[in-house]
């Protein structure tokens, strides 16, 4: 044979599982990256095309899932020794595994204590989470001899809402199969670009620091106290509330990607995964819901661009 085969490897990349474990009103959320690489006796494979030794990649992330409900999770390290552990052993052919995982944390977002759980009680939502170390803080300032704008904003703060979501009574028509959802996961990568009515006519300007943290307070207090009906109701209830309590700013414009969660569907491995405790969701990263709208004060016309991406 004038060629051989050299190194190989094979398995299912970025596996996005999210597991969510409801202790009463608090929930603990794992979100994780998890990549499987196999290798062992796979010459024939690559050799014949016998896969007589192949466990589908198919399968490692069936794996992944199941273990995520199975087991749990309870340190990355410890979920990838098991997952390793469990390829390595059951099958035969396999002599190496190996387990990437990205694990993405999570910060819960403090609110103001006015939530919106329909028990009365005064307890803090604790089911709402700001993703830690992502966000970029923009602004643009333009001046053209006599006015100015000044527009500021964040993009890439990804939030999310582990329940307090329902999506239901929308318009069916013979495409539409996405069953009506009564309580899911509501997560968003926030870009927002907001404009203050300051210009240069005597007035103070405003403290722009504290302009910022209070404003993106706002926005993430008022992601976490709607009980929301939809995104697109989410995205009002946060530029209200900006408007409401920041006299500077008159308008404010947000692009969010529904980034959808899905329940996995563990039946076939006999496992139930309903949102009741410790559910298990692939988070999926495309396609993606774009939900997007300005929100103004009474009587401000609208200057921030339609597509946020010309900003
Ligand atoms: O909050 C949502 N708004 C929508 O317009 C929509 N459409 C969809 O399929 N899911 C959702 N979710």
């Amino acid at each position: 044979m004038p060629t051989f085969l050299g190194q190989n490897q094979y398995g299912k990349a970025e596996n996005r599982v999210v597991k969510i474990t409801r202790d009463g009103a608090t929930h603990h959320i794992k979100d994780l990256n998890v990549s499987v690489s196999l290798s062992g006796d796979m010459d024939e494979v690559h050799y014949s095309g016998s896969n007589a030794n192949v466990l589908p990649t198919d399968t490692t992330k069936n794996t992944v899932y199941a273990f995520a409900k199975e087991h749990g999770i309870e340190s990355a390290e410890q979920f990838g020794i098991h997952l390793a552990r469990h390829f390595v052993t059951s099958q035969e052919p396999i002599h190496r595994a190996r387990i990437r995982i990205e694990e993405y944390a999570w910060e819960r977002i403090e609110t103001s204590g006015a939530g919106t759980k329909e028990t009365g009680s005064d307890e803090q939502p604790k089911h709402s989470f700001v993703r830690q170390g992502q966000e970029t803080r923009l602004t643009q300032i333009t001046y053209d001899g006599e006015s100015w704008e000044v527009v500021s904003g964040l993009k890439d703060l990804v939030v999310m809402n582990s329940t307090d979501s329902e999506f239901w009574g929308y318009v069916k028509d013979k495409y539409t199969t996405l069953p009506e959802a009564y309580d899911r996961i509501l997560a968003t990568q926030v870009s927002a670009r907001w404009r203050f009515n300051w210009t240069d006519d005597g007035r103070e300007m405003p403290d722009w620091e504290e302009s910022y943290e209070q404003t993106r307070k706002h926005l993430l207090q008022a992601f976490a106290e709607t009980h929301s009906l939809s995104l697109q109701q989410t995205l009002f209830q946060m530029g209200s509330r900006i408007i409401d309590h920041r006299g500077e700013i008159d308008e404010v414009r947000f692009s969010l990607p529904n980034k959808h969660h899905f329940l996995v569907d563990l039946g076939p491995f006999g496992l139930k995964n309903d949102t009741a405790d410790g559910a298990v969701y692939l988070a999926a990263d495309r396609p993606y819901g774009l939900i997007e709208g300005t929100v103004l004060r009474d009587g401000c016309e609208a200057r921030i661009p339609v597509d946020l991406s010309n900003l």
